[in-house]
């Protein structure tokens, strides 16, 4: 048995994710869970209904959170980590509050929080800080006593969560064809967000030219190439791209979209391309439709070779970083100095979000960050 590693002054740790149908039935109460106030059009919402019964209503994400609970417990079990962990999700089964409860009554006072997404942003960050909040006025309406929730920092630049993606772009690009493997260009993708909350993602610092958002998927994607080109000897150009906008056509998001990047390198000449979705912790539907279906159709229309390189998930070495990041908080928590582990240009994040990080359109209470209403 190894020696135990302690996570004090923590007692769990709770996997916080967007959740998804898991059959047709769930598809539209899902999505109006997903959409409720967010200003959605119709018909967007019929078309990403169709997206999920192309594939039975079951949605990928949440085999692949049952596959990461069971990284996680395993890791931690290895390495002599007593930490229980819990899962609750944004919009479907198992809901956050119901699992928060349940953390309540098992005794749990300090739970830390990782969330399902890598990078700053409102949906990936803000909005999980509010639905904690809600679920907390919830449990305090109940007369429950209310645990203290902090979240674990941004893990986009964690060796741990960019080294399976590296191997994973290197795959793809074995798995081409020889005669277009070193002509190759990499797309790196992400989930288009509206450009105005793409400059105000991250702390204030950091907002303007799509702030925080787009400076750490530039940072993970040049890290990836630089060690693509190391380990192959090839330069394969890159672009950062984006994928599954949504929202009215006349408000901004963040582009090209990787259909008319496809387009655009093909007409340009390029013999082949791998798309790296870096912006998805594990494949989503807008991994399995919008990259696997609908851009792998517009480039066998064009003729153009690509392949789609695989997502973290469960990977072990993420894993690992996760146990890695939950010591490193817990003694910091302590008092105790730590050395964060971080890769590229930018540093590890804050482990508090500051005032004013990722803001939402209409100002609402948010856990786990510097303007939290709870201790
Ligand atoms: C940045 C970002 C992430 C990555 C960070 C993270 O992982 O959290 C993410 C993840 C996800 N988004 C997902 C699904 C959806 N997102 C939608 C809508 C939107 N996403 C947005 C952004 C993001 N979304 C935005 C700005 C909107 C517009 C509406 C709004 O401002 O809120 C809609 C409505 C229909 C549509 O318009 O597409 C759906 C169905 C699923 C589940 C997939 C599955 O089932 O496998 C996951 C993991
Ligand atoms: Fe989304």
């Amino acid at each position: 048995m190894p020696d135990a590693l302690d996570a004090t002054p923590y007692d769990a740790l709770l996997l916080l994710s967007f959740g998804g149908p898991e059959g047709p039935d769930d598809v539209v109460p899902f999505l109006e869970n997903v959409t409720r106030g967010r200003g959605i059009p119709k018909e967007r919402l019929k078309e990403v209904g169709q997206h999920y019964f192309l594939f039975g209503g079951v949605s990928p994400i949440n085999d692949q959170n049952r596959a990461l609970l069971d990284a996680l417990r395993k890791d931690f079990a290895d390495h002599g980590l007593d930490l229980p962990v819990y899962w609750g999700n944004r919009n479907w089964a198992p809901y956050l509050t119901d699992t928060l409860r349940e953390m309540v009554r098992d005794g749990r006072r300090r739970i830390l929080v990782l969330a399902a997404s890598a990078y700053a942003s409102y949906s990936g960050c803000r909005q999980y800080r509010e639905n904690l909040a809600d679920a907390l006025a919830t449990l305090e309406a109940e007369g429950l006593g209310l645990p203290k929730i902090d979240k674990l920092r941004h893990y986009f630049n964690h060796p741990g969560f960019v080294e399976p993606m590296i191997e994973g772009v290197l795959r793809s690009l074995a798995d081409l064809p020889e005669e277009v493997r070193s002509g190759a260009h990499i797309a790196f993708t992400t989930h288009s967000i509206p450009t105005s909350s793409a400059d105000t993602s991250g702390p204030a610092e950091d907002h303007g030219d799509g702030g925080a958002y787009v400076r750490q998927h530039l940072d993970v994607a040049r890290l990836i190439a630089d060690a693509v080109r190391e380990r192959t000897g090839v330069d394969h150009p890159w672009q950062l791209v984006y994928q599954s906008r949504s929202g009215a056509p006349h408000i901004p998001w963040l582009e090209p979209d990787i259909c008319d990047h496809l387009e655009e390198r093909h007409a340009a000449g390029v013999p082949a391309v791998v798309m790296a979705p870096i912006g998805f912790v594990s494949d989503h539907m807008e991994v399995l439709y919008d990259l696997d279906t609908e851009a792998t159709a517009k480039a066998a229309e064009l003729g153009l070779p690509v392949r789609r390189s695989a997502t973290v998930g469960a990977d072990p070495r993420f894993a690992a970083a996760v146990r890695d990041l939950i010591l490193e908080r817990a003694r910091s928590e302590r008092g105790e100095r730590v050395t964060p582990c971080a890769l590229g240009a930018l540093g590890a994040s804050h482990d508090l979000c500051p005032v004013g990080c990722c803001p939402a359109r209409a100002p609402r209470p948010a856990a786990a960050g510097a303007d939290s209403p709870y201790a």
